[in-house]
């Protein structure tokens, strides 16, 4: 793994030149009957907002098929109306624009109710699927019927299965219509109960959402309301399943690749019949390894227990790994698409740590945005000796790199510096500023000399320090700093939200007292009164850096507060939050400068 890191890393087409994924295209590298490209689709169920692990999907099915001059569409697989919302088809768009790809069309699956409907009659006419009446086999009897629990007793035919066809069919327009209540019929395919494969034990093609029609006690029911749907509306009191529903969109859409994670593997042999058994054009369904993150949670579920709680604000809070968090969190959509690349797609699982997702994305920071210099935790130096009206212009430039030019800001007669390179003692392994040694202030001609302090005394912390502007010495450390110069209006004010991680173990999902309780009570820490230099101006105009292409799309309407970002030079990345306004700045850690040993 770790050689393939190293070529897949730098080259985003790695993954579909090399390993499952070419050996996917050379079983089939044309399109559909008729169809001279690739129709590959990214078909998430809006019914939450996509993590991590989806950015695998989304790049693999909209690189694989950019990769070899295909389309690729966004589907919403929008079949259970209960669970889904308006705004999370929306939330799903813009993250994959963010992330740089277009579709090329977007569809959903209830765009196709009307033929898929035709479609189940089809399948019963062909005998291939049987109506069931659950007054009688109730739901546990139809998983008696499938052997049980995990096939633990003999599987056994539902008696409906041979009901006359006729009688299916008037069952199932009778089930459209509102004879039936949920969970009162299913239409069920007839497919194979000698097969080893559960996926063949006559799944459920539809079942019934709605209250059956004249229910009035249901009429305002949470379950009523179920039956609504975001687009269709009452339309349908019917709804297909995912195994009825996905493999004859795939056809209908003339989806040449049918990508999707390993779990779907034994659902393939489903996806194969049910099109054979129509007689329509099938897809290829290949499955893929999923992308999975130790050291957090991504189930929904547990992620709004989170919020629930107050661990997190939203859903988009930094420490989450939602998509719309790793963006809110300043997070690249080109270091996001490399992280994966650089981990190559097989049939197996990938787990991956937080800190190395971490050590990817620093790697990505150090060498495509600016550096600025913020102080976290202010202490004033008055540098004494230096006269009053002292304006000294520095010009600094904005990375090593000097296509990234410069900037100047103002030096004068007080700077603040960090708390953290301070003593009150000098110490020998202590090489910043202390009482009596000297200290560089970053790209200032001449180091300072700290003379004497003040403190507060109910606090015992230091408030102001005295200092002499002193001779050059050899081999000065150098720290940031930033001027009072009102004239300037620097520093820059700006409340700063270091973000530690949200678990304090490695295995929250599965740890023995549940992951609530190992929530760090330190995963945010706030320094409300820190300063930014006046280069935050230029960053934030010429926003965003990298310049990278996802970002380029939404240039023309508002920038996103989260492409302005930059290193805080000896602190730590930082990006622009959204609840900064024009009077004061809100910023996000991104991630440290180096890997924290302590965690
Ligand atoms: N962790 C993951 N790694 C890679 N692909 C994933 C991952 N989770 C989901 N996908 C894929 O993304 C596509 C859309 O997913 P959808 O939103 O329907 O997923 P899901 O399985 O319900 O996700 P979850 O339950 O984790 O929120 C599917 O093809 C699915 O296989
Ligand atoms: N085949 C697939 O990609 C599965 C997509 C489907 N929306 C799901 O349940 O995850």
């Amino acid at each position: 793994m770790a050689n393939s890191n190293e070529s897949a890393s730098h080259d985003a087409e790695f993954m579909f030149r090399n390993g499952f994924l070419s050996e996917v295209n050379n079983e089939k590298p044309l399109g559909a009957p008729g169809v001279d490209q690739i129709i590959t689709r990214f078909p998430p169920e809006p019914n939450g907002f996509l993590h991590l692990g989806h950015s695998k999907a989304i790049a693999i099915n909209f690189g694989f098929a950019k990769h070899h001059g295909g389309i690729c569409y966004l589907r919403y697989d929008d079949t259970n109306p209960a669970k889904e919302e308006e705004k999370y088809f929306t939330a799903i768009s813009d993250i994959i624009q963010w992330l740089g790809f277009t579709p090329v069309k977007v569809t959903y699956s209830s765009d196709y109710f009307n033929r898929l409907y035709k479609l189940a009659e089809d399948l019963i006419r062909r005998d291939g699927a049987y109506l069931v009446n659950l007054f009688s086999p109730s739901e546990s009897e139809i998983a008696l019927q499938r052997g049980g629990g995990k096939g633990a007793t003999p599987r056994f035919a539902c008696s409906h299965r041979n009901r006359p066809i006729e009688e299916s069919l008037a069952e199932f327009r009778a089930m459209q219509d509102g004879k039936y209540g949920p969970q009162e019929a299913l239409l069920r395919m007839k497919q194979d109960l000698e097969s080893e494969n559960p996926q063949m034990w006559d799944l459920t093609a539809y079942r019934v959402i709605q209250p059956k029609r004249g229910d009035t006690s249901k009429e305002e029911t949470p379950d009523s309301k179920a039956g609504i749907h975001y687009r269709t509306g009452d339309k349908w009191r019917i709804y297909p399943t995912y195994d009825f529903t996905h493999c004859l969109v795939d056809s209908l859409e003339g989806i040449t690749h049918s990508l999707c994670t390993t779990e779907f593997e034994q659902s393939r042999t489903s996806y194969n019949w049910l099109c054979d058994k129509l007689e329509v054009y099938r897809p290829m369904q290949r499955e893929y390894g999923r992308l999975n993150l130790s050291g957090t949670v991504l189930s929904k579920r547990k992620i709004m227990n989170l919020i629930e709680n107050g661990h997190v604000r939203d859903w988009d809070d930094p420490r989450l790994y939602t998509l719309i968090a790793l963006r809110r969190r300043g997070i690249p959509p080109g270091a996001l698409l490399s992280f994966v690349g650089g981990l190559g797609v097989s049939k197996a699982t990938t787990t991956i740590g937080i800190k190395r997702f971490e050590q990817s994305i620093r790697q990505h920071l150090e060498l495509t945005v600016p550096r600025l210099m913020v102080v976290l935790d202010p202490i004033p130096v008055i540098i004494d000796g230096l006269p009053n009206d002292y304006l000294e212009m520095v010009e600094i430039p904005f990375s090593k790199d000097p296509k990234f030019g410069s900037r100047h800001v103002p030096f004068t007669g007080t700077v603040y510096i960090d708390r953290a390179d301070f003593r009150e003692t000098a110490s020998e392994d202590f090489f910043r500023l202390t009482p009596g040694t000297s200290v560089g202030l970053l790209k200032v001609p001449f180091p300072i000399t700290a003379t004497s302090f003040e403190k507060d005394s109910d606090s015992g912390l230091v408030t102001l320090i005295h200092a002499k502007y002193d001779k050059p010495e050899e081999g000065t450390n150098y720290i940031h700093w930033i001027s009072d110069c009102p004239s300037f209006n620097s520093p820059i004010k700006a409340s700063v939200r270091i973000h530690n991680p949200l678990f304090t173990c490695d295995n929250p999902d599965t740890h023995p007292s549940g992951f609530l309780s190992v929530v760090n009570p330190r995963s945010e820490e706030v320094f409300p009164g820190a300063m930014v230099e006046i280069g935050l101006h230029e960053v934030r105009r010429t926003a965003p850096w990298p310049k990278s292409e996802g970002e380029k799309e939404s240039e023309d309407s508002q920038k996103s507060p989260d492409c302005v970002r930059f290193q805080g030079m000896r602190v730590a990345y930082f990006c622009l939050d959204r609840d900064s306004s024009a009077g004061s700045i809100v910023l996000n850690r991104i991630v440290s400068l180096k890997e924290d040993s302590k965690k």
